[in-house]
């Protein structure tokens, strides 16, 4: 097709030429001025020196009214001449060839330090076809953004620390500490940390720039059909804008993404092995992040009488490292306030119109998209929502006696941020009040964080599940339709207060410990499912490992009684083994095993994903 396009480049130019432009229709013309939360731009790169001599010629236009852009298709018919095919595209902003990355840095960046100043979580992602101009412009955004930050007074109102990380696959590496890896993970805030990688704190514009420098020199990189220097990872650079001022407010972060680019099937020719399954890994997560723009995009266009669906929307951020790292973009039921600026870059040539048609049809679906997340209101059940008013009164009433002094423990934390305090501190700042012992602060902090962890384990009275209103009272809350559990956690009673050993239940999900002795598929946690007391099991049933389940069967004759020979109580269960994606679980219900309530550790709750039909740990 290359050749034929190069053939016919003038007759091309000719139709471009007396190209008419249409008024966009109504989809195109889709209101972008009033998107809330994420912004949409497009960025077309220069026809490159090499481009030029091989003749190619652009092929996308924008046009005088801002935000609209022109691409045109050669379109080979069977007989005659070949026609034009042209498609017009409506986004928030285009920055055309000729247009700085400065201008860009001015409209897209920096409208996002006062939020994220304020304690949001403001993220710039950039994303297109391999050699469009990703790195190009990520790494010149961060270039200015050093300038901002410490040329104005912004490093003075916050203090600054820098992680520097890419993702190759589902893995994540350290891009300042020699591609070390690392885990990335939820916390019980329901916010991804980076666990084990390194987080520096920047003072200066020369040190923010040697960082850059650092992390660029590690990045893998390895030449494509389109760009000799192609980056084979998403790399991403994470700002903790860490609160230093009296008010209480969340430390904002600001995430800068340079996606991988996304290659098509005819540039993978020359590939070995271990590239074609690396570029393979990158259009999946690719693939996935364009699932979850679709998602959101439909749940934001949804018409209004059509409530339920939206609700039920479903995002699948969890599938991917990289789209769980954008979690806070995707999970409508998150509870921080994110502001998102899409880049959509694009190869300007007539040889690659297909790739950049399709990145503008995602720009154009996230247009107009407003992610509405859950408001935090204030709970006396969950210590994440209390004031620091709230926190004083907790700490006066519940700390005991001597009473700890809430204005050394908690001067001006809110609930959240008294629960972010590592425990030596806790304990120290607990120690300055008169009389107080180490036993006495270390069992309060215990008494806030199970108040914290039941809080995210039960649901809250204004909580939704699937769409339904969870009632106040829990026998109102019975009769929600067991259909509409979707997560092990869900089936606990609200209040419980007993051991998971005290209420094992079918259908409860355990870790259990080393003797356990069963050929697990995963080596890292022994998960099962209870199914029933072995007790029960009836005669001649056979488990995994071909053992009798219950040779001592005897439930018709003494009901309630233990089987002769009996000392423990044992249960039934189907193994739960690790799922084909990252992360995921799913249960063997026909691969059971009988094990002994003294193995069993801890309760695990699951969440079931439908989409993919695996299991997820929440
Ligand atoms: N706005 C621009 N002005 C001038 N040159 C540019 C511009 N954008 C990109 N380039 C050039 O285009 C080439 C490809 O750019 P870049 O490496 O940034 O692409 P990419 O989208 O990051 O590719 P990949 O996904 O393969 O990493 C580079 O040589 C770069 O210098």
């Amino acid at each position: 097709m290359e050749q034929y396009l190069l053939a016919n480049v003038s007759r091309y130019q000719s139709l471009v030429q007396r190209f008419v432009p249409q008024p966009p229709t109504t989809t195109e013309n889709k209101d972008v001025a009033n998107c809330s939360n994420i912004s949409v731009a497009i960025r077309i790169r220069p026809i490159l020196d090499h481009e030029m001599v091989s003749g190619q010629v652009p092929a996308i236009f924008p046009r005088s009214e801002n935000g609209v852009v022109d691409l045109h298709e050669l379109k080979r018919v069977v007989r005659g001449l070949p026609t034009l095919n042209s498609s017009s595209f409506r986004v928030g902003n285009v920055f055309g060839a000729d247009c700085a990355t400065e201008t860009l840095y001015t409209n897209m960046l920096r409208p996002l330090l006062p939020f994220v100043w304020e304690g949001g979580i403001g993220t710039l992602f950039a994303f297109g076809q391999t050699g469009s101009g990703k790195t190009y412009t990520i790494s010149e955004v961060e270039r200015l953004l050093a300038e901002t930050l410490f040329d104005g007074a912004w490093a003075t109102q916050r203090k600054l620390h820098v992680s520097m990380f890419e993702l190759a696959g589902n893995s994540a590496y350290d891009l300042l500490d020699s591609r070390a890896p690392f885990s990335i993970l939820e916390d019980s805030f329901g916010n991804t940390q980076l666990v084990g990688a390194q987080e520096l704190a920047i003072n200066s514009k020369s040190e923010f720039l040697a960082l850059i420098e650092k992390a660029t020199s590690f990045r893998q990189t390895a030449g494509t059909e389109k760009n000799d220097g192609s980056s084979r990872s998403h790399a991403i650079c994470r700002i903790r804008a860490v609160n230093i001022s009296p008010e209480p407010s969340e430390d904002g972060i600001l995430y800068l993404i340079d996606l991988a680019g996304s290659e098509a099937a005819r540039d993978l020719s020359n590939h070995s092995a271990d590239r074609m399954k690396e570029t393979r890994e990158i259009n999946i997560s690719l693939s996935i992040l364009k699932d979850c723009i679709r998602g959101i995009a439909s749940t934001n266009n949804t018409p209004e009488t059509s409530k339920k669906r939206q609700k039920d929307q479903y995002i699948p951020f969890r599938q991917s490292t990289l789209t769980k790292v954008l979690k806070h973009v995707f999970d409508p039921s998150g509870t921080r306030s994110s502001t998102t600026a899409v880049l959509a870059c694009i190869n300007p040539s007539f040889l690659d119109t297909s790739a950049s048609k399709n990145t503008l049809r995602y720009a154009h679906m996230l247009c107009a998209t407003e992610v509405k997340y859950q408001s935090v209101e204030h709970n006396p059940a969950i210590p994440k929502t209390w004031s620091n008013k709230f926190v004083r009164s907790y700490i006066t009433k519940e700390s005991g006696s001597p009473v700890i002094s809430p204005s050394i423990l908690a001067p001006q934390e809110s609930g959240a941020q008294l629960l972010a305090i590592p425990l030596n501190k806790f304990i120290a700042r607990c120690l300055r009040t008169k009389g107080v012992t180490d036993n006495q602060a270390k069992a309060f902090h215990a008494k806030l964080w199970r108040l914290h962890i039941d809080s995210t384990h039960a649901p809250r009275s204004d909580q939704k599940l699937n769409g339904d209103l969870v009632q106040k009272d829990h026998t109102a809350r019975e009769s929600v339709s067991p259909m509409t559990y979707i997560s092990s956690r869900d089936l606990m009673s609200k209040g419980d207060m007993r051991t998971f050993k005290d209420r094992i239940r079918p259908g409860m999900v355990v870790c259990c410990n080393a003797m356990v002795d069963v050929p697990w598929t995963s080596s890292q946690q022994k998960l099962v499912m209870v199914l029933c007391p072995q007790k029960v099991v009836g005669k001649n049933m056979k488990d995994a490992l071909g053992n009798e389940i219950n040779s001592g069967y005897c439930l018709s004759q003494h009901e309630n009684t233990e089987p002769t020979g009996a000392t423990h109580q044992r249960y039934l269960c189907a193994m739960v083994l690790s799922g084909g994606l990252a992360d995921s679980y799913e249960v063997s219900i026909w691969r059971q095993i009988v094990v002994d309530l003294s193995s069993m550790e801890t309760e695990i709750s699951l969440e079931y994903d439908p989409a993919t039909r695996y299991y997820h740990i929440c």
